[in-house]
C-alpha cells in the first residue's frame, strides 16, 4: 500500500518499530572511516595502459571505485538528480499511481527492500525500472514529472555507454580480448533503482539500505555530491565513499567476481541515512539476461585443477539470490566448486 512510503511523510521525530535493527545488527557510525575513500580513476587520461592498471587495481582491492571523465555529461547527471528530486516530491496521490510490493514488475514504485519478505525495514523508498530495450520500457515509466521519460532514457542510454567502455578495460585488465565480457555477458538487461533517503531522526538504529552485494555485473552509481552515504567493507571496517561532485561510483558484481575466477570482488556495500538532509542515489545494473552461462575463461583457471565457482546460468543464479536475505553470507558461496 502507498502510504507505506517514508516520502508519504513530511518529517519524523522518531523511527517507527519496524525500522529499528536489533542492537547487534546497527550500524556503528562512530566506528566508520572517514577520509581513506575508494580509488578514483581519471577515464580522460590518454595513457590507456595506466586506467587499465588503475582499473585492475581497485577491482581486486576495493572492487569499487569513482571514475571521472568518464563520458556522462554533468548536465544529465544533474537532470538525472533533479527530474529523481521532483518524482519523490510529488503528492503522495500521484505516486501511489505506480506503487506494488510485487518484484517481478518491470516498474515500480516501493519502499524498504522487500516488504513483503522483511522482518525489519530500510529507511528508503525507491523507484525501480527496467531500462533496456528503452523502446519496450519507457511508455511504462512515470510521466510527471513531464521531463522524466526523456532525461531518464537519456542518462541510460551513456550510462549504457560507460558500462560497455568499462567492460572493455576489465577485460584488458584480466589479459583477455577486449570484447571479451560484453561477449560473455550477452545482450545486457539494464535495471535502475531511484533510491530516496529521507532524514532520519535516529540514524544509529536503521539503515537506508542493508548490506549486500549487487548480483549483477557491473553496477554504476550516481550519488548527491552533497551528502554522504554509501558505505564500503574493506579489511573488516566500514569506511564511507566521499562523493565527487562529477564522478560515478563504479562496483563489481557477482557475476564479474565468478567470471574473474575471484581475482576481482563484488564487495559487501551498505547505505546510512542521517538526521541533517534526505540523500538520492540512482544505481544503474547492468545484468547478464537471464540465459546466459556464467564460467570462467580457461585462462583465468591457470593452473588451479578447477574454477572457484562452478557453471551456472545468471537465472538460476537471481533465483537463488532473491531466495534468500539480502545481508545473508555471500551468495557465491553457493556455488563453490
Ligand atoms: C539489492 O538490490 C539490487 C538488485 C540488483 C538487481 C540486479 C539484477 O540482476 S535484476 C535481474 C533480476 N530480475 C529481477 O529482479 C526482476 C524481478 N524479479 C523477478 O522477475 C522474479 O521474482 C525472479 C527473480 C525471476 C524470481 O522468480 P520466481 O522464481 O518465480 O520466484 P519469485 O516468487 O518471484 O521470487 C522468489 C523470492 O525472491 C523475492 N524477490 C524476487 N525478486 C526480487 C526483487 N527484485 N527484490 C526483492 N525480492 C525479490 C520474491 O519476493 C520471492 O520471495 P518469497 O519470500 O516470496 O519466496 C542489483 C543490485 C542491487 O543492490
Ligand atoms: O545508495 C547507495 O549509495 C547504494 C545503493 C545500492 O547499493 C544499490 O541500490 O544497490
Ligand atoms: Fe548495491
Amino acid at each position: 500500500m502507498a502510504d507505506q512510503l517514508l516520502s508519504a511523510v513530511s518529517d519524523y521525530v522518531s523511527i517507527p518499530e519496524s525500522y529499528v535493527r536489533p542492537e547487534s545488527q546497527r550500524p556503528r557510525l562512530n566506528e566508520v572511516i572517514r577520509g581513506a575513500n575508494i580509488p578514483t580513476i581519471d577515464l580522460g587520461s590518454e595513457d590507456e595502459l595506466q586506467i587499465i592498471a588503475q582499473v585492475a587495481d581497485a577491482c581486486r582491492s576495493f572492487g569499487f571505485f569513482q571514475v571521472v571523465n568518464h563520458g556522462v555529461p554533468l548536465e544529465s547527471m544533474q537532470k538525472m538528480m533533479a527530474v529523481a528530486s521532483e518524482f519523490f516530491r510529488l503528492p503522495p496521490e500521484e505516486k501511489a499511481k505506480h506503487y506494488s510490493d510485487d518484484p517481478a514488475k518491470k516498474m515500480r514504485l516501493s519502499t524498504s527492500f522487500n516488504i513483503k519478505k522483511e522482518t525489519v525495514r530500510n529507511w528508503r523508498d525507491y523507484l525501480r525500472l527496467h531500462c533496456y530495450p528503452l523502446e519496450e520500457f519507457v511508455p511504462g515509466w512515470p510521466s510527471n514529472p513531464a521531463s522524466f521519460r526523456d532525461v531518464v532514457s537519456t542518462y541510460c542510454r551513456e550510462v549504457r555507454r560507460l558500462g560497455f567502455r568499462l567492460l572493455r578495460a576489465i577485460s584488458l585488465s584480466l589479459e583477455l580480448e577486449e570484447g571479451y565480457m560484453a561477449k560473455v555477458l550477452g545482450e545486457q538487461e539494464q535495471h535502475m533503482a531511484v533510491n530516496y533517503y529521507p532524514k532520519c531522526p535516529e540514524p544509529e538504529l536503521t539503515y537506508g539500505l542493508q548490506a549486500h552485494t549487487d548480483p549483477n555485473a557491473l553496477t554504476v552509481l550516481l550519488q548527491d555530491p552533497n551528502v554522504a552515504g554509501l558505505q564500503v567493507l574493506k579489511d573488516g571496517k566500514w569506511i564511507a565513499v566521499n562523493p565527487q561532485p562529477d564522478a560515478l561510483v563504479i562496483n563489481i558484481g557477482d557475476q564479474l567476481q565468478a567470471l574473474s575466477n575471484g581475482r576481482y570482488r563484488s564487495v559487501w556495500h551498505r547505505a546510512v541515512v542521517n538526521s541533517e538532509r534526505e540523500r538520492i542515489s540512482v544505481a544503474s545494473f547492468l545484468c547478464p539476461s537471464s540465459s546466459v552461462v556464467i564460467s570462467p575463461p580457461e585462462k583465468l583457471v591457470g593452473d588451479r585443477a578447477r574454477p572457484v565457482y562452478r557453471t551456472y546460468t545468471y537465472d538460476e543464479y537471481y533465483k537463488k539470490f532473491w531466495s534468500r536475505n539480502l545481508d545473508d553470507d555471500h551468495c557465491l558461496k553457493l556455488f563453490e566448486c
